[in-house]
């Protein structure tokens, strides 16, 4: 049997809803074994944040040799990477990895927190995202990369073509989350865009979509299959931890992580 790896670079949630822990779930429901290396340690839950404490490098690039040097990752997701610092760091580390790799540009958390100040955003347009086999921003993220006022679905387009052609990733994905009418994603891969729909589920818990989504892209990829396949099981995994709701915490509640196995369940909505 193969065993198929992944590693997430990102920050903590102690909730379990997004960040580091969202990730590791998700790797292990798409049954890819996990990894992870710490960038930022932060007191969040269903409510907002409320404290933020970034690693040292020299911790971070610990962290990364003594899972690289032992387990090779089969492809690498990053997420919260809140310092110019900690990205260029990562550059070099992920040229030399030579695996698929998941750029999730996360910038603001739904609370409204910020988890990264206006300098970083810049600086993750030109190290990281290059780097990038699919980038898979929301529509505000997306906006900040491509400094496009993003509204319909052609804006969508647009952004995911500039985002490979003018800021040089393979693929992008612009999410549509933000939008109120729909839940359609756009997908601009190997020169074709590709629309992904879903019903929209009407509910406030959506905390650590985008974690989800980016890592269960990530498991597919690391499997080997095509962005395309990749992103299409990603966007199913999403929709069904979004509509087999678990209404926790007193705030925007996370996602089900194992919605997908409810699937025709007797008794589950
Ligand atoms: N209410 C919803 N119903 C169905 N799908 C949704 C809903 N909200 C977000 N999604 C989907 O969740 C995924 C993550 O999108 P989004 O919430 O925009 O990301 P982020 O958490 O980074 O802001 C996308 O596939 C998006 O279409
Ligand atoms: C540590 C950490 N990373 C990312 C996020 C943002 O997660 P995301 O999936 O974009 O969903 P929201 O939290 O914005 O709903 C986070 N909160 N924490």
């Amino acid at each position: 049997m193969s065993i198929h790896t992944a590693l997430t670079i990102a920050g903590t949630d102690p909730t379990g809803g997004a960040g580091i822990q969202a990730d590791l779930k998700t790797f292990q429901e798409r049954e890819v074994f996990g990894m992870s290396v710490i960038t930022t340690v932060l007191a969040q839950n269903t409510t907002g944040v409320q404290m933020i404490n970034h690693m040292p490098l020299e911790l971070i690039e610990k962290q990364l040799d003594s899972v690289i040097t032992d387990i090779p990752p089969s492809a690498v997701k990053t997420g919260m990477i809140a310092t110019p610092e900690m990205m260029e760091f990562l550059v070099d580390y992920l040229k030399n990895l030579q695996v698929p790799y998941i750029c999730d540009p996360v910038m603001i958390a739904k609370s409204g927190d910020p988890l990264m100040d206006a300098q970083s955003r810049q600086s993750l347009r030109q190290t990281l995202v290059p780097l990038a086999t699919i980038v898979t921003p929301n529509i505000p993220e997306a906006s900040e990369l491509t400094e496009m006022n993003i509204e319909t679905i052609d804006d969508m387009e647009r952004a995911a073509k500039m985002i490979v052609h003018e800021l040089g990733a393979q693929a992008a994905v612009i999410k549509g989350g933000y939008r109120t009418d729909h839940s359609t994603d756009v997908l601009y891969a190997n020169g074709i865009i590709t629309r992904l729909h879903a019903d929209r589920t009407n509910t406030k818990h959506l905390h650590g979509t985008g974690c989800t989504f980016s890592a269960a892209i990530t498991a597919e990829l690391a499997k080997g299959h095509s962005i395309e396949s990749a992103v299409a099981t990603g966007k199913a995994f999403i929709t069904d931890s979004i509509t087999h709701t678990l209404e926790l915490g007193t705030g925007n509640g996370p996602t089900n992580h194992w919605g997908f196995r409810l699937k025709g369940l007797p008794g589950q909505t």
